[in-house]
């Protein structure tokens, strides 16, 4: 199996606080990759290390063998990146903000216009298309977020609590379509804060604290190891019971 994404000896801090401590992460290509851990873990601090948002200087993050502070026009083609912030104009409706992130994107006209109409039908979008997104529920806005970061038919998709603040509905269409897409080979590499949920979806489970990965594998080793019957007693069992800030 070809590797996805490869994260050796990363450490980032913001100023004095040392966020990341000489973390290292395989995601095998084709995995449904979920990474879980308290708040203030360092999880959407990894992603958007990832995804070239924040830069790196110690240790070495791999998007299918490139090296992404070198390499960030080509990474961005790899990856899809779903935000925990909405991450869309609000002003616009679906369409043009899907029209505006597909040109950004460099789809063409013809491509822009297939891949909108598609994921407005998916996304149950479509009866919407034209109005302002500033206007909708949170599971729409939901809806929304995610189709941006799929449009270009990314390789891996990022993404970072994805159905934060949703109903039920939603959260079974979101899961549903990430589950699709994981079957059409695209990889995903997930955190969620709804362990239920991350059980459904992912096929291999990292728990991360305080900056490294303190467990990495199926859940089925990860349970038996642990003697723990779900993910949650995992999660206590490893990470404690103390409030974290
Ligand atoms: N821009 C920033 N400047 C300074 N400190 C930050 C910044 N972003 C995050 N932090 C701090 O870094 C630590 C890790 O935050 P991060 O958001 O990566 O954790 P997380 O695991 O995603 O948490 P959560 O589950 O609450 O989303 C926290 O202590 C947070 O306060």
């Amino acid at each position: 199996m070809a590797t996805a994404i490869s994260i050796q000896n990363l450490s980032f801090s913001y100023g004095e606080q040392t966020v990341l401590n000489q973390l290292n992460l395989e995601v095998q290509a084709g995995e449904r990759f979920g990474i879980f851990g308290p708040n203030g873990a360092g999880k959407t601090t990894l992603m958007s290390i990832i995804t070239g948002l924040i830069k790196y200087h110690t240790g070495s993050v791999r998007i299918q063998d490139l090296e992404v502070k070198d390499n960030s026009t080509a990474v961005k083609k790899i990856l899809g990146f779903v935000p925990q912030d909405f991450s869309f104009y609000q002003e616009l409706s679906p369409a043009e903000n899907l029209a505006f992130f597909g040109a950004w994107a460099g789809l063409n006209a013809r491509q822009i216009k297939s891949k909108t109409s598609e994921l407005l039908q998916v996304m149950a979008l479509d009866h919407v298309k034209n109005k302002p997104v500033q206007h909708f529920s949170g599971g729409m806005k939901r809806r929304v977020n995610l189709a941006i970061a799929v449009l270009a038919n990314p390789a891996i998709v990022i993404l970072d609590e994805p159905t934060v603040g949703v109903d039920v509905q939603t959260r079974h269409a979101i899961i549903d379509y990430l589950k699709q897409l994981n079957k059409r080979g695209t990889t995903l590499l997930y955190t969620s804060h709804q362990l239920h949920e991350a059980e459904d979806l992912c096929n291999r489970f990292a728990l991360m604290d305080e900056g490294r990965i303190l467990v990495n594998d199926s859940l089925d080793n990860l349970l038996q190891q642990h003697h723990q019957q779900g993910l949650e007693g995992l999660f206590l069992q490893l990470t404690g019971r103390a409030y974290r800030h």
